[in-house]
């Protein structure tokens, strides 16, 4: 973080507002609160709201307000000079499925790019926050860095213009391999604030606002993604892309958004998650 104004607070003010942000509060709400203390103007709160947010001017403040989004008013997106295609969309829960997100030949060098480096899936604990093996997720998993393979950052480009997002707000891709019987039982990828572990997640890039799941195989049979909650699965198809909202515009955790990744029957899943976060990760 450079900070300049919110290093010049007093602990106490610092620990607010680092607390308040990791509890997904509005930071407008915390600036309103801030300049009724009658200690600090307006101006100075939304700054120093703004630099722990790793924002650096009020205008970017401005902007953390808002949420991801995909544009569904036309059934085409053109992006990166592509067609990116609208396949369906929900609006509560939001959730848009995208069609030729990515070229076959993108997914293979993506699924090319990872072998050999997958690891037994972990889960984020919500006691200490450290990554833990769990019987919920038995898929393999690995990392793509930001910077460190250019068509990954081609295509994060793509998802920053598709969800309206900055790639600096993303978490690295994170690929998962599912074999047959492998899954991810029902779970939220929100972070949640009343936990120890979680909240300490939540101080590097806030909540996860929105998920993409970029499905890079096609699957002969199973590896749904379900949503239980509302009746919805969406079935794997290489280059295709699902966007969906975690929290609702005050960017509070959504309990609609539960979901999972049903048990492959037969064929082998590959996808990569990204995460869209409030701040700068
Ligand atoms: O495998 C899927 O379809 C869902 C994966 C998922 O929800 C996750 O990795 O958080
Ligand atoms: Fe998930």
């Amino acid at each position: 973080m450079t900070t300049s104004v919110f290093a010049t607070l007093p602990p106490d003010w610092q620990a607010w507002i680092r607390d308040n942000l990791a509890r997904a509060c509005s930071p407008h709400d915390m600036a309103d609160s801030m300049a009724r203390s009658g200690q600090y103007s307006m101006a100075f709160a939304r700054a120093a709201i703004g630099e722990a947010l790793g924002a650096d001017s009020l205008a970017a403040l401005g902007q953390r307000e808002g949420m991801p989004q995909v544009d569904t008013s036309s059934n085409r997106l053109a992006v990166d000079d592509r067609a990116v295609d609208i396949l369906c969309a929900l609006r509560q829960p939001r959730v848009v499925l995208l069609g030729n997100v990515l070229g076959e030949d993108e997914c293979d060098a993506i699924v090319a790019h990872c072998d050999g480096r997958y690891a037994r899936s972990t889960v984020t604990s919500e006691e200490d926050g450290a990554s833990t093996v769990h019987d919920g997720r038995t898929s393999e998993m690995a990392f793509i860095q930001r910077g460190e393979c250019a068509l990954a950052d081609r295509i994060e480009q793509r998802l920053a213009v598709i969800a309206q997002w900055p790639v600096e707000r993303g978490e690295p891709f994170q690929l998962q391999k599912y074999g047959v019987a492998q899954e991810y039982r029902p779970h939220f990828d929100w972070l949640n604030p009343d936990s120890d572990g979680h909240r300490a997640h939540l101080r590097r890039g806030g909540q996860r606002l929105a998920t993409f799941i970029l499905y890079l195989s096609d699957v002969e049979q199973g590896g749904g993604t379900a949503f239980p909650n509302i009746g919805l699965e969406v079935f794997p198809r290489k280059g295709n892309a699902l966007f969906f909202l975690n929290t609702d515009a005050s960017r509070r955790p959504d309990q609609q958004t539960l979901h999972a990744g049903c048990p492959v029957v037969c064929g082998t899943k590959i996808i990569a998650n990204k995460w869209l976060r409030a701040g700068v990760y």
